[in-house]
């Protein structure tokens, strides 16, 4: 636990460990407070039980003829003053300290989640393909909250409670070492042996705790993601059956590690009463039966047991919580220890700018004898391809289902990097530091647009904020990609919301507003991924039309299963197995290529 504690210390940034000596500062000083709240209450108590003492040579007695007061009572009475004042400056100064504590281990927590999701975030598109987006989301809303609320702050409380207890149990050592001992002994060795009884059951609950999240986000996100495919096979109740299964189970781990934590404090209760009379007796022994002797180290025992007892309490359920909830400190600790690094490295730019740098080629973008393999697949999903797209020219890609298209695809928009071969721009091989420029040229319409439940508008700007959005080059864009006749049909044109996902558009229509999407960015290489496949036949030849239109001014490259859609290509390229095994017009393939007539004639 200690070697964990040490490393979210080390994930800290320097502005907050500097914040933490800070809080450490002041945590420090609030033990003096409430320590000599606590001491302070002793001699008050001692006057009020012997008034005697202010007669004689006596510090009281000096002290009350130096004020010049009138009478005992009123010199009691300021005394009295005194104490509450300190007291009071006590607890508000307690209050100012736990105020900032709460705030600083929110805001940590607050960093390091969002830490989390800029390291997710930049991410290659290969580890998004490897990790479940419900998994990524529970990292970062979960399982961050959980080492937010159940490690930072229980930390932070329990650092400023040890050294309350450190200095009042030194306080009391010097007041009485046989009570502060025995004291120390008793609670310390009980609290202990609780801790000992527990700690399995805790690092087991909180594993169970972030198995059982990950399996509720994983069904709400399979439930609702696929709801078309649930509802019609009537999986409903299995989803619903599965969710509470596990909503049951973690329930029952985290209730448990939560009442182990708290539930002691009865015990340790009972314990402290018994104490109590054992402490009245032997001070009543030792001090031969008198009680007005005894009555101020009663008070302060009192009130440093009522200052105590809680603090161990809290000692107790800090280190319970600690210990239950560093399953889901361990599960997210590399992202965040990777995210710091992404921190350094994040760039500055925003891609909403106008000003981007862009690499566009002038004359070709060639694949050279790419190969790429996925990882943990021992075929290669592309070995030995070679093509060239010339720039300005409109270029098809067929071929069988899993032949590497789409594969071919994402390393020209450089989603992959190559295990061999490079993009070559213009002849020259894309370097990772020009990638940015080079997507920034880009314009990518997938099988499958995502559509965010915002307007139409956003939607085609997709990721920038309202007040970035460029208003005529959205409609420009709307325009190209034939949206014009459904922005007529809609009464609030581009602000019509689409509803998540685009659920509230049909499939045409979906595909339209990944095209504009495409063109908003003034892309100039525009890759189009099986685009028109939900288009109906008009449609889907009033976009061909369209972005034959570009030819000539922009380089385009698709991907089609339906031949009819590449006959309008400058150049066709017939994938198979990963390899470029043919290519020229259509009308030369069709001639020639037995394998592209006989899809010819299937399409
Ligand atoms: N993320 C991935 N992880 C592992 N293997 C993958 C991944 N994506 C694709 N593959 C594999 O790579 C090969 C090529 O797939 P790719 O998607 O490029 O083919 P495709 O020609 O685009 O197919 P389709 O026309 O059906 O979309 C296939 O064998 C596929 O199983």
């Amino acid at each position: 636990m200690l070697q964990n504690m040490k490393e979210l210390y080390l994930l800290l940034t320097s502005e907050q460990r500097k914040k933490l000596l800070y809080l450490q500062v002041l945590v420090i000083v609030m033990s003096f407070a409430e320590m000599a709240s606590v001491l302070a209450i002793g001699p008050f108590m001692a006057l009020v039980g012997d008034m005697s003492q202010l007669q004689g040579n006596g510090l009281p007695a000096k002290l009350y003829q130096l004020s010049g007061l009138s009478s005992p009572e009123t010199f009691l009475f300021w005394v009295g003053v005194g104490v509450l004042t300190i007291l009071l400056l006590a607890a508000l100064f307690s209050m100012y300290t736990v105020w900032c504590l709460a705030l600083y281990s929110t805001h940590v927590g607050a960093e390091l989640s969002s830490r989390l999701f800029r390291h997710y975030m930049y991410q290659p598109w290969l580890f998004h393909a490897g990790n479940s987006s419900s998994h990524l989301t529970n990292q970062i809303a979960q399982e961050s909250l959980r080492v937010t609320n159940y490690i930072i702050n229980p930390l932070m409380q329990m650092n400023a409670k040890l050294v309350l207890v450190l200095m009042l149990m030194l306080a009391m050592f010097f007041y009485n070492p046989m009570v502060a001992v025995a004291g120390v002994l008793l609670f310390g060795t009980a609290y202990l042996l609780l801790y000992r009884i527990v700690r399995r059951r805790l690092v087991e609950n909180g594993k169970r705790v972030s198995r059982q999240q990950t399996l509720r986000f994983k069904l709400m996100g399979e439930g609702f993601g696929g709801i078309k495919d649930t509802l019609l096979l009537g999986r409903q109740a299995l989803f619903v059956e599965r969710f509470v299964d596990a909503s049951e189970s973690f329930a029952q781990s985290h209730g448990t590690t939560l009442a182990l934590s708290q539930v002691p404090r009865y015990a340790i209760e009972a314990i402290a009463f018994s104490a109590v009379v054992f402490l009245v007796l032997y001070l009543l022994t030792s001090h031969q039966g008198s009680l007005g002797s005894i009555l101020p180290m009663l008070s302060i025992y009192a009130l440093a047991g009522f200052k105590l007892l809680p603090a161990f309490q809290k000692i107790y359920a800090s280190v319970s919580s600690i210990r239950g909830n560093m399953a889901a400190f361990e599960s997210i600790r590399d992202g965040m220890y990777a995210g710091t690094q992404d921190y350094s490295q994040a760039p500055a730019e925003k891609s909403s700018t106008a000003n981007l740098k862009r690499l566009a080629p002038r004359q070709s973008i060639t694949l050279d004898d790419i190969v790429f393999a996925y990882p943990g697949k021992k075929e290669p999903a592309l070995h030995g391809l070679n093509l060239t797209i010339p720039a300005r020219k409109v270029v098809g890609l067929v071929g069988a289902s899993g032949s590497g298209k789409s594969t071919t695809i994402d390393v020209l928009l450089g989603l992959v990097t190559p295990q061999q071969g490079n993009v070559l721009i213009d002849g020259k091989p894309l370097q990772e530091k020009d990638k940015r420029a080079w997507q920034n040229i880009l314009g990518f319409v997938p099988q499958s647009i995502f559509l965010s439940d915002a307007s139409i508008r956003e939607n085609i700007a997709f990721g920038l904020p309202p007040e970035e959005i460029d208003e005529a080059r959205v409609e420009q864009a709307a325009s190209m990609a034939h949206l014009d006749e459904l922005l007529v049909d809609l009464p609030d044109g581009l602000d019509t919301f689409v509803g998540e996902r685009g659920v509230q558009l049909s499939g045409g229509q979906r595909q339209r507003i990944g095209i504009a999407r495409a063109l908003y960015g003034n892309a100039e290489v525009l890759v189009l991924d099986e685009a028109t496949s939900a288009l109906d036949g008009i449609t889907e030849k009033l976009i061909m039309d369209a972005i034959h239109d570009f030819s000539g001014s922009k380089t385009i490259v698709m991907i089609a299963h339906r031949l009819a859609t590449v006959k309008q290509c400058d150049k066709v390229y017939l994938i198979s197995h990963g390899k470029v095994i043919d290519q020229g017009s259509y009308e030369d393939l069709v001639r020639r290529n037995d394998v592209f007539k006989r899809m010819a004639e299937h399409a």
